[in-house]
This record gives structure tokens, C-alpha cells and sequence, in this order.
């Protein structure tokens, strides 16, 4: 049977791109690609790189007061235009979009500017009617916004908007405890909205090393912004020119803006999938096997839209994987395991690899090096401000199972620490590395005596047996 092409890509993001890029430019493949909205997809467009400008942008006000502490007398922030602002973030999105579309082009992609929907396992429609037919198909088609499902919620915004805003809201409510609630709750203040935070928990950004949490959750409130733990909204109502919310504690408050952080979904409606049989699972995800392969053999599917871990460098990893492996002839699977993140607040970074050490500790025995102080370039400005370094460690193995870091650019430091730990470094191998001082990350290297050793309870019968 002939097909159109070898390959036909639905989404023009991070996964989606590098997949068509490598088919296409590297392997030989006929590749095409649809993008129903602009090239780069989430990182580029929404995501990643404008919220990392904007949280470069939004620290003018902490750099201004720690001058102040070295002798800089009256340092201000000054006035933020986010008129100016914006222009430049435009101009940069643009950039970069131009870039993705021409590197696919030199790849010899052929990109279509429209939705796609699938109609058979290896035929796509095109929004203008037109079908292709393909050998494979790779959905890359991303996540979306969730929205918590309460009364009035379609008066929010989501973090799509806030890269579209004409101005910034004076007063602002962010909902959610996660990655995009604590890094734009961080952008907002800094940026001088008045801007209350509100997660039902005890302790944001769940699933993060509990050390960790409880740093990032006492600086959120230092930085100015009104956390507000254990509390969610239940409705929101217009109020004049505002919005009116109340919330689970029958509390009430008024917001020019109010941003739904509440997670994502994979984007999967709409897409055709009934027609393929293809298994989604119970949240939307589209099921693939560790190949990105989906329980239809033509179509595989990889990034945001399975649901897997959701980071750009994994959707890149999951896209060239694909690629080499279908049309390169070099199979390549991606490891799930061991992957760093980090989250992106102020001033000091939460960045972490590995298990936390909550983890650590129900998986057995742990020895636990960790130190907590205050660095020396914000400590002689006069702040509080602590970092937190932590490595967890297999006492019978010496391997390093976790690292945990709160400080300045701790995503820049976990970065160079992944190395070694994904190589399945012991702390012998980091004890061995001759430290670079002064810095903060030298105490990664410097920790001699572990601050607390987790030892799983012997069963009482066990020990007397
Ligand atoms: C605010 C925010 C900040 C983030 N910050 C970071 C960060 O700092 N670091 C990090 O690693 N990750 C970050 N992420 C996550 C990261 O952006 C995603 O994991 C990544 O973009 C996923 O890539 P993808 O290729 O799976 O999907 P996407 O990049 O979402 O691309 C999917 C594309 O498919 C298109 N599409 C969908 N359906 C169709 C269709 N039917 N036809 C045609 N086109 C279609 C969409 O328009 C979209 O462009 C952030 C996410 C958000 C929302
Ligand atoms: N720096 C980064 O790498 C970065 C930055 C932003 C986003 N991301 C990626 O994007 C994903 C999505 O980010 P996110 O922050 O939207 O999701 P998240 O899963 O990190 O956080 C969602 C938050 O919303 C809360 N929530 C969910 N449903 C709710 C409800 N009904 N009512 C009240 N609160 C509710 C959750 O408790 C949680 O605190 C992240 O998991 C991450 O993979 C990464």
C-alpha cells in the first residue's frame, strides 16, 4: 500500500517538532506536520520560555534590596512597563516560532498551518477538508488547562491568558499549589500585583522532597505574596468590574483576576481517537507502551498528550526516541526514573533528581546529608533567606538515590548534579570531587556526617527469630 507520507505528525510543540525534525532531516523520512496554532507549541508559545523572561524580569525588586544591603543606598526597583515588556515578548516568541518553522522546513517537513483530526489508522483530515494518508502517525498534540469545575469558573484565566494580558491585574488570585501556581504567584508579586495564592494542602508543590515544600511555601509568603493553605474556592461571581470569590472556609474576597493553576489534561478530545480503537486511559491520556507505541500499531504518540512525565526535555527525549527508532533503525527507548525538575520561584529555586526523602525512607534504609544555612550573598544584605542542599543516600549500596536543592539557581545546579547521578554516583564518588569554593553548591560536596539515618523497623518476630 502507498501512503502520502512515512510519517505525519499532529502538533507542532516540543515532542512533536524534534520527532518530524529527526524523521525528516536525519533518517530520510517524507514527513508532514499540522499545528493548528502557532509553531513551538507549549514551551515556546506559553509555556517555558516566556514564564522564565517573566520571572527574569519580575526579581527587579529583590536585587534592588539586597543592593541596598551592600552599600547601594536608595537602590529602587523603578516602575515595570509591561507595555515594553510585552512588545519584547512578543518579538521573541516570533523569533523563536520563525526558527521551528524554518528548521523543519530545511528538514524537508512539509507543515500544515491547521487542525488534524485522525480518520482511520493511517489517514489524517485537515481543518480545510483535505485528507493524507501516512505509514505512521505520531500524536504530539500536548495538554491543556484544567479547570476545577465550580460555579462561575469561566470568569478565571488560565496561563495561556497571562502571556496575552493588555495590563496586569492590581489584585490577583492564583489557585493551585503546583509548578505554574508558585512560579507566576512569584511573577505577579514581583511584577507588584497584590496577589493572593490559595491551595487546599498544608504545603505546596506535593510530590517535591518535604523539606523542600515547607521552604518554598515560607519564602511564597516573604516574597509578599497572601498564601492561603487548606482553602479552595467553591464559586466565583461578577462584582461590578471584579470578581467575587468565595471560598471552602465561607470566607470572602474581590479580585481583578483570578487564575486557575489546577493542573492539566492531555488533549486528547476531538482528535478522532474513536475511530482508531486507540486506548486512552482513565484520565484522557492516550496508553502507549514504553516504544510510545499506542494499542494501534501505525499510530504512536509522545509528550504531554500521554501523560508520562510532563517536561520539555522528556517530550524531546520521547520525539528523537521515536524517530530513531522507526526511521533511524536504532531502537531507543526513554528512562521514566531518574529525571530533574526544578521550579522556577524567588529568589531561591526548588530543584530536585531522584527520590525525595519521604521516598527514600519507604523504600528502605536511608542515610540523609543535608544542611540548611544562610548563603553568604544574602545573609551579609541582612535576609533570612536559607538554602537547603540534601543528598540521599543507600547506606548498604553508597548510591546516591535523591538530590535536593533550595537556593539561587538551583535548576541551574541540579542540572550538573543529574550527571553523576544518573551515571549511578555513590557519595563516596561525590566526596571524592574536590570542592569549588566559594559557592553554595560546594556543600553538596562537603557534607560529611549525614544529619539523620532512616532504618526500616525490623518486624518485632523478625528480630527475635
Ligand atoms: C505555564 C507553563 C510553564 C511550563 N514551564 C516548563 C518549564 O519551565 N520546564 C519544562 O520542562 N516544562 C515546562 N512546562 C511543560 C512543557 O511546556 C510541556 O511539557 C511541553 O511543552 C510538552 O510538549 P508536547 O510536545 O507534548 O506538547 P505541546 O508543546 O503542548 O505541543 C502540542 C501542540 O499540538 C498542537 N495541537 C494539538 N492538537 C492539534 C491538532 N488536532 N491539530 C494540530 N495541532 C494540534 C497544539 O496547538 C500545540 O502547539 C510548562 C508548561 C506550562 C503550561
Ligand atoms: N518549571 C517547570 O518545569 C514547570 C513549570 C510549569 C509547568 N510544568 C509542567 O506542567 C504541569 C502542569 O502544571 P500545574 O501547576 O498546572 O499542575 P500541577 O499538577 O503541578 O499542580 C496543580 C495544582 O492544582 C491543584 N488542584 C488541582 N485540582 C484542583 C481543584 N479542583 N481545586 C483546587 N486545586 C486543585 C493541585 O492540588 C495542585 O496544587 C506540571 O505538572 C509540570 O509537569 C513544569
Amino acid at each position: 500500500m502507498s501512503f502520502d507520507y512515512d510519517l505525519f505528525v499532529i502538533g507542532g510543540g516540543s515532542g512533536g517538532v524534534r520527532a518530524a525534525r529527526i524523521a525528516a532531516g536525519e533518517h530520510g523520512a517524507r514527513v508532514a506536520l499540522a499545528e493548528e496554532s502557532r509553531m513551538g507549541g507549549t514551551c515556546v508559545i506559553r509555556g517555558c520560555v516566556p514564564k522564565k523572561l517573566m520571572i527574569f524580569a519580575s526579581q527587579a525588586g529583590l536585587m534592588a534590596e539586597e543592593m541596598r544591603g551592600y552599600g547601594w543606598e536608595g537602590a529602587q526597583a523603578g516602575r515595570f512597563d509591561w507595555e515594553v515588556f510585552k512588545q519584547k515578548l512578543d518579538a521573541e516568541l516570533t523569533r523563536l516560532e520563525l526558527i521551528y518553522t524554518a528548521n523543519l522546513t530545511k528538514s524537508g517537513v512539509e507543515i500544515f498551518h491547521q487542525r488534524a483530526t485522525i480518520v482511520d489508522h493511517h489517514t489524517v483530515a485537515l481543518a480545510d477538508g483535505t485528507r493524507k494518508t501516512a505509514k505512521h502517525i505520531l500524536i504530539a498534540a500536548g495538554g491543556r488547562p484544567a479547570l476545577p469545575g465550580i460555579p462561575g469558573e469561566e470568569l478565571g484565566l488560565i496561563s495561556d491568558d497571562l502571556f496575552l494580558l493588555e495590563s496586569l491585574p492590581r489584585r490577583v488570585l492564583l489557585v493551585g499549589g503546583g509548578y505554574i501556581a508558585c512560579e507566576f504567584a512569584t511573577i505577579l508579586a514581583g511584577l507588584g500585583c497584590e496577589t493572593v495564592q490559595v491551595y487546599r494542602g498544608d504545603a505546596v508543590l506535593r510530590g517535591f522532597d518535604r523539606q523542600a515544600r515547607d521552604l518554598a511555601t515560607l519564602q511564597l509568603s516573604e516574597v509578599g505574596i497572601d498564601l492561603r493553605l487548606n482553602v479552595t474556592p467553591i464559586a466565583l461571581e461578577r462584582a461590578a468590574d471584579r470578581i467575587a470569590v468565595t471560598f471552602s472556609d465561607n470566607s470572602r474576597d474581590d479580585f481583578d483576576a483570578v487564575i486557575f493553576a489546577t493542573g492539566r489534561t492531555p488533549h486528547t478530545k476531538g482528535l478522532g481517537l474513536e475511530n482508531t480503537g486507540v486506548h486512552l486511559d482513565p484520565n484522557g491520556a492516550i496508553g502507549v507502551d514504553e516504544w510510545s507505541q499506542t494499542s494501534v500499531p501505525s499510530i504512536f504518540a509522545v509528550g504531554d498528550v500521554t501523560d508520562r512525565v510532563n517536561l520539555t526535555p522528556v517530550a524531546i527525549r520521547e520525539g528523537h526516541a521515536f524517530a530513531d527508532t522507526i526511521f533511524g533503525g536504532r531502537a531507543r527507548k526513554v528512562d521514566h526514573t531518574t529525571i530533574a525538575s526544578a521550579v522556577y520561584l524567588r529568589p531561591h529555586e526548588v530543584a530536585q533528581i531522584g527520590l525525595t526523602e519521604e521516598q527514600a525512607q519507604a523504600r528502605g534504609d536511608v542515610d540523609v546529608y543535608a544542611t540548611v544555612f544562610r548563603p553568604m550573598r544574602s545573609m551579609f544584605a541582612g535576609s533570612n533567606a536559607k538554602v537547603m542542599m540534601k543528598l540521599l543516600v543507600d547506606p548498604e549500596s553508597d548510591r546516591v538515590l535523591g538530590c535536593h536543592i533550595f537556593g539561587p539557581d538551583a535548576g541551574e545546579m541540579i542540572q550538573l548534579a543529574a550527571i553523576p547521578i544518573t551515571m549511578g554516583a555513590t557519595k563516596a564518588d561525590f566526596d571524592a570531587t574536590m570542592a569549588v569554593h566559594p559557592t553554595a553548591a560546594e556543600e553538596l560536596v562537603t557534607m560529611r556526617q549525614p544529619a539523620r539515618r532512616h532504618r526500616r523497623a525490623i518486624p518485632a518476630q523478625a528480630a527475635t527469630a
